[in-house]
């Protein structure tokens, strides 16, 4: 199976190496050209805009950073509307609002062309492994025809309906990872501050009801004071942003998710944007300062 691949960013670098290991032909573009040189070294294509590799490949896979990013690999000059057509199928797995994959899913289809969106669950160690969780949504032909490729990149692939779906499921799972993020992080400070050891908490948490591999994977290395981008702050906050939209859309209220975008907000502020999502602990120490 040939396939584009859009974005090669923490996500999108993984994921198309993984589907090059696993026999794949893939012909890959990013904005910053130079970042494909590694792909091409495993054996990837390479084209200079979004239009060629439609162009080039009858399935497209775009993994990029959030509803701006997505609407201009699409829309603008170079774009992936330029070449869409009968015959070709695109599929977004970018993490973006249910508006967003709407809008895109309108103008493909509106050239003949197919669309899914499937954004993940899972960051960047499981997409190494091809070990993440796939919310697509959209045409469910082209939905089948992409399990081999989602077989590769993830664990299990859901089909949620319609397009839109996709995108409110991965933005309601990461409203609740970034609310318990917060609460992680106000534990690790409150144990600190209080003369415990926070080493010694995340022992108790992880043999407890509350153990998961977030608490037990990321716990040591923010005790480090470190956060090497697996998942980065800045669109962790993205998330919490686009689902408190979406509950304010939904009239239901959100006070917990609402208090830990404010403290992603002011991580940002910061200037741990770039960092992993879990540096949001650093807000929590600040605002205690
Ligand atoms: N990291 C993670 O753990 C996970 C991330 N996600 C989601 O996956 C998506 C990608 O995440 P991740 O790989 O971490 O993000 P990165 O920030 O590492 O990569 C972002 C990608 O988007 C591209 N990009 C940004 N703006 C534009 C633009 N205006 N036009 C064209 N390309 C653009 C970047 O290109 P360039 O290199 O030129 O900057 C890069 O390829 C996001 O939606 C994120 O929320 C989902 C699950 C897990
Ligand atoms: O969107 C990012 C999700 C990160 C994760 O599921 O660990």
């Amino acid at each position: 199976m040939e396939v584009g691949f859009l974005g090669l960013g923490i996500m999108g670098k993984a994921m198309s190496m993984n589907l090059l290991k696993n026999g794949f032909k893939v012909t890959v573009w990013n904005r910053t050209l130079s970042k494909c040189d590694e792909l091409v070294e495993h054996g990837a294509s390479v084209c200079e805009s979004p239009a060629e590799v439609i162009k080039k490949c009858k399935y497209t896979i775009a993994m990029l950073s959030d509803p701006c990013a997505a609407l201009s690999v699409v829309f603008d000059k170079g774009g992936v509307l330029e070449q869409i057509c009968e015959g070709k199928g695109y599929i977004d797995m970018s993490t973006v609002d249910a508006e967003t994959s709407l809008k895109i899913n309108e103008a493909i289809t509106g050239k003949g062309g197919r669309f899914v969106e499937g954004p993940v669950s899972g960051s960047k160690k499981p997409a190494e492994d091809g070990q993440l969780i796939i919310l697509a949504a959209g045409d469910k032909a082209l939905f089948e025809e992409s399990i081999p490729a989602f077989d590769v990149l993830g664990k299990r692939s859901f089909y949620l309906g319609q397009v839109g779906n996709g995108a409110k499921m991965k933005l309601i799972v990461n409203m609740i990872m970034g609310s318990m993020m917060n609460a992680f992080s106000e534990g690790l400070v409150l144990a600190d501050k209080s003369g415990l050891s926070s080493d010694t908490l995340l022992d108790i948490l992880d043999l407890g009801a509350m153990t998961n591999p977030m608490f037990k994977g990321k716990g040591p290395s923010m005790n480090k004071s470190s956060y090497p981008p697996a998942f980065p702050l800045k669109h962790q906050q993205k998330d919490m942003r686009l689902a408190l939209a979406l509950g304010d859309e939904n009239a239901v209220s959100m006070p917990v998710a609402a208090a830990a975008n404010e403290a992603f907000k002011k991580a940002r502020s910061l200037g741990l944007g770039d960092l992993d999502f879990s540096a949001v602990i650093e807000a929590v120490k600040f605002s205690r300062e």
